[in-house]
């Protein structure tokens, strides 16, 4: 049984983390910050009444359904600055699965078990001092791209937003001598980054730097004659272009071939139609909508960095 100081801390960070623990339910419940943050105002609420006062709140307020916030994860309660035990919902219409949140303890045991080559963490520490660093991809993302492009066997790779060169060295550390990456930027100076990390790593004969605007430069290959001749393309550029990307980067891989799109949860913003609806957020949740409906692709939405969307031409 944990002791009091436990179950404060944790009535304490539930409170405070409310907004976000919401935005998770909001898309299926609409469930507002307050109704939670209610039943956390007693600092002595022993624990399996916290539980059994949530479930309540929220099963009456879900009307059928059964939500549960679990403060039972004994790593979750054990030191007291873990911010908050595992969110689990519990539904029959999700086969009763338990769908965890991610926490930081939990996102650091991830990044433990990644592997990250060294030139991939030097260059993410040299770019995090810079503008924009929040844009790069996160070594656990960077690590599935790579294991995508090895699964496939793929030769030939499209990047469409290089920044400083993260992802797409993720990607050339993994391909054959003989494959090539199309990476495609439109900022000359983040690109002076990139193949100077492309050069230390002994990839730049994989890697064909494209100085351009990402459309002219995807139109120019299909002009080109390359339609279908790509494994593997990796989106992550300007948000409402997606659409725009998608299309030129669906004519330009072959059938089972792979298009991964970066963001497409966008900070989870993309689940909260009744109070989100900012141009790129709508242009986001759009672009999903229509990815789902398009029986030209098989799709995976997967939560991972800000959310990744795995296509495969059919
Ligand atoms: C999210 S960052 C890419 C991060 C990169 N994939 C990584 O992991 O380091 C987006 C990049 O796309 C570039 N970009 C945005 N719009 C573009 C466009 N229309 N054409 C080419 N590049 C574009 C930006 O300059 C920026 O460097």
């Amino acid at each position: 049984m944990p002791k009091l100081s436990h179950i404060c801390n944790f009535s304490v960070s539930m409170s405070i983390s409310s907004p976000s623990l919401c935005r998770y339910l909001n898309p299926i419940h609409s469930i507002r910050p307050l109704l939670l943050s209610h039943h956390f105002s007693s600092l002595s609420t022993p624990r399996t009444k916290l539980r059994s006062l949530l479930s309540i709140s929220l099963q009456s307020s879900f009307r059928s359904s059964h939500f549960e916030i679990r403060a039972s994860h004994s790593d979750a309660i054990q030191t007291s600055h873990t911010k908050v035990a595992f969110v689990v919902a519990e539904d029959e219409r999700y086969g009763n699965k338990q769908v965890i949140s991610i926490t930081p303890q939990l996102y650091n045991y991830i990044l433990s078990n990644t592997r990250e080559p060294e030139i991939l963490r030097e260059l993410r520490e040299e770019t995090a001092a810079m503008r924009g660093s929040q844009m790069q991809v996160s070594p656990d993302q960077a690590q599935l791209l790579a294991m995508l492009v090895q699964i496939l066997g793929a030769k030939r790779c499209i990047e469409v937003g290089v920044y400083t060169g993260y992802s797409s060295l993720a990607v050339a550390l993994v391909l054959p001598e003989s494959g090539q990456l199309l990476a495609i930027e439109r900022d000359a100076k983040c690109l002076e980054i990139a193949k100077r990390y492309y050069q230390r790593a002994g990839v730049s004969h994989k890697v064909d730097v494209k100085h351009a605007l990402a459309v002219d430069a995807l139109k120019s290959l299909i002009l080109n004659g390359e339609a279908c001749s790509y494994d593997f393309a990796f989106v992550d550029a300007e948000k409402r272009m997606y659409s725009e990307y998608f299309e030129l980067l669906l004519q330009s891989v072959r059938v089972g071939g792979v298009i991964v799109i970066d963001n497409v949860l966008w900070h989870g913003k993309v689940a909260d139609p009744l109070q989100v609806n900012d141009p790129k957020t709508v242009s986001i949740r759009n672009f999903n909508k229509d990815l789902f409906e398009d029986k030209r692709v098989s799709i995976s939405m997967v939560p991972i960095g800000d959310g990744i969307m795995i296509c495969r031409k059919n």
